[in-house]
């Protein structure tokens, strides 16, 4: 197990204010993962349920993400799976149920401290500035850990020295990492589509963030991009030892890049394993072939 995964398997801390409790000692999310009992799960869904008037967005959700693990998250259009994502980041307050992020849980997830909680995201449409560059884009991933104050901010001494530096360091490392180095000062609007989805991913891992969640990462790229950007998210999650959750509609790169396979349908969970497992189960097959349920509700 990485020393990230480890960090966040004994974390215990918690700041005061948040509607947070211990997660319930034999939970999925405190005893292990589902169906991986050997490991640990750091962030966790438990029973959750969200409704938007009368349609249910997510109905009684359990689901626990191994540390270190890639998870993928696929369903049909309207499964809940973007639902589930904007849960566990606090987008959404869920009607029941609690998500767990290292050991403690949840009835809404704390939006404000989410990074130093080591949750980042992408999004869906990509939620990049356009208007501005590679570089600066990246580096606003790392903005929430600044402690100097305004002062030394404008006079570039004390804290802000170092954290410039170390700004600098960290967002050249995620360039040459996944490979971003000439487009370093572009303006991100002005590139191919492919290449603003790695820098919004370079964005996402620079603070090396324990939960790395991403909204359909490879949506809308040619083969070759795709190709390319799933080797990238390995190599975040071997360098960070990040635990990578990925909702994905393309079920060829789905199967070969994730370790676990959870499918939604009408917002329910209604297969989880391995990609051989997930491909062989006919609830699934059913689900993609768009064979009505015997349970599907009004
Ligand atoms: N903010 C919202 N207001 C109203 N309904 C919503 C909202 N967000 C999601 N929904 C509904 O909840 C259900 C699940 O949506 P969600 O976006 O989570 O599905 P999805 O699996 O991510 O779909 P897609 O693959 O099309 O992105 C859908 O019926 C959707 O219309």
């Amino acid at each position: 197990m990485s020393t990230l995964a480890r960090t966040a398997v004994s974390y215990r801390g918690a700041a005061e204010g948040d509607s947070l409790s211990p997660a319930r000692p034999g939970s999925r999310a405190s005893s292990g993962a589902q169906g991986d009992g050997a490991k640990s799960a750091s962030l966790a869904l438990e029973g959750v349920s969200l409704s938007f008037g009368g349609v249910a967005a997510l109905r009684d959700v359990d689901l626990a993400f191994a540390d270190g693990s890639i998870t993928a998250v696929i369903g049909p259009n309207g499964a809940g799976k973007t639902s589930l994502i904007n849960v566990i980041t606090g987008v959404y307050t869920p009607d029941r149920g609690r998500v767990v992020i290292k050991g403690r849980s949840y009835s809404r997830s704390p939006t404000s401290r989410l990074a130093s909680l080591g949750v980042a995201r992408t999004f869906q449409n990509l939620g990049l500035f356009k208007g501005l560059s590679t570089f600066d884009n990246i580096a606003l991933g790392l903005s929430f850990a600044a402690r100097s104050t305004i002062v030394e901010q404008a006079l570039g001494v004390g804290r802000a020295r170092a954290e410039v530096a170390r700004t600098r360091r960290k967002t050249d490392e995620a360039l040459e990492h996944l490979h971003l180095e000439s487009y370093r000062d572009r303006l991100v609007g002005s590139l191919p589509y492919g290449v603003q989805k790695r820098i919004e991913l370079a964005r996402a891992s620079v603070a090396e963030p324990h939960f790395l969640l991403l909204d359909e990462p490879l949506a809308g790229m040619t083969m070759d991009d795709k190709v390319e950007m799933t080797a990238f998210i390995r190599s975040v999650r071997s360098r960070l030892g990040a635990t990578i959750v990925l909702i994905e509609h393309d079920i060829g790169l789905v199967m070969s890049l994730s370790d676990r396979v959870a499918v939604f349908d009408y917002g329910r969970k209604i297969a989880e394993g391995t990609p051989a497992e997930v491909q062989a189960d006919q609830a699934v097959i059913d689900a993609y072939l768009g064979v009505p349920h015997a349970d599907e509700e009004a």
